[in-house]
């Protein structure tokens, strides 16, 4: 197995606060890995770092091969990353079809801003975005909503349609930012099942969950963090049983009960 993305040594710092202390680890291509941890334990950070929302304040991550820690969020998703985000990003007031759309644009020649000034390069490419925007939505199963404002949908819904705008970019890895959080007993299930169909795809997957019954239901692999440091790599059941992993979330548990008794 290739792998697709190595993290070496990743630290991120704000001001006095470590997020991420020293974490490296690989994603192997085709695989569907997981990403846990008590809250504040780095996720997001590092979730942040991958996407270059920020740059680590230490450290490398090579995609295939290639330094992308110091490039910006725009050429690290034409390299063939995307990313879905906990606090949900779509345009509101833009129809589910729209805002797939604007996904699609991220990866054509003629920009976003030719689109806009509907140039002939980009009204021929804007056929072909229609038609792939329109392939995601039936893809991820909002076909009869193509059309309705993104502002009227239920949290379900509008989580989909994260998927569907992220899949437009055509990533080879995609990653998922709390893909489940608020959805139902049902519609989690529906996740797991869609997400496996996307790696069957061939696109390979990094998640970052909460709902464990989800995690241990689809990750290959899952990378532990707490306190911003990797504690534990290993398949669902090697992470189930290891004491570090089990102490980590106990004491999350312990900590609760103090707040809820003080
Ligand atoms: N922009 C920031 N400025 C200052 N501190 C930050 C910033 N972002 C994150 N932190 C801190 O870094 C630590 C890790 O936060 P992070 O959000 O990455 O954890 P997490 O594992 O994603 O948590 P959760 O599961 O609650 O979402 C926390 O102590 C958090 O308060």
């Amino acid at each position: 197995m290739r792998n697709l993305l190595e993290a070496h040594g990743l630290t991120k710092s704000f001001g006095g606060v470590v997020a991420n202390r020293d974490v490296s680890f690989t994603l192997e291509e085709g695989l569907i890995v997981g990403l846990i941890g008590p809250n504040g334990a780095g996720k997001s950070t590092m979730f942040n770092m991958l996407s270059a929302v920020f740059p680590p304040t230490t450290g490398e991550i090579k995609y295939k091969g290639q330094r992308i820690e110091k490039m910006s969020s725009y050429k690290v998703c034409e390299l063939g990353i995307s990313r879905t985000f906990q606090n949900l990003q779509v345009f509101k007031n833009m129809s589910v079809l729209e805002n797939v759309m604007v996904g699609h644009h991220s990866r054509t020649k003629s920009g976003m801003l030719a689109a806009a000034l509907r140039f002939p390069s980009a009204k021929k490419e804007e056929k072909i975005i229609l038609e792939a925007a329109m392939e995601q939505i039936k893809f991820v199963g909002l076909e009869d909503l193509y059309d309705v404002n993104a502002g009227s949908l239920p949290l379900g819904k509008l989580r989909l349609l994260e998927l569907a705008r992220a899949l437009a970019t055509k990533p080879e890895l995609l990653l998922l930012d709390e893909i489940a959080a608020g959805l139902n007993h049902i519609e989690t299930l529906e996740m797991s099942e869609l997400i496996k169909r996307i790696r069957n795809k061939g696109i390979s997957i990094f998640v970052v969950e909460h709902d464990m019954d989800l995690v241990m239901g689809i990750c290959d692999k899952i990378i532990v963090l707490d306190q911003g440091m990797k504690i534990a790599e290993g398949t669902p059941k090697e992470i189930q049983n290891n004491e570090k992993v089990i102490a980590a979330y106990l004491g999350e548990e312990a900590e609760e009960k103090v707040e809820v008794i003080g």
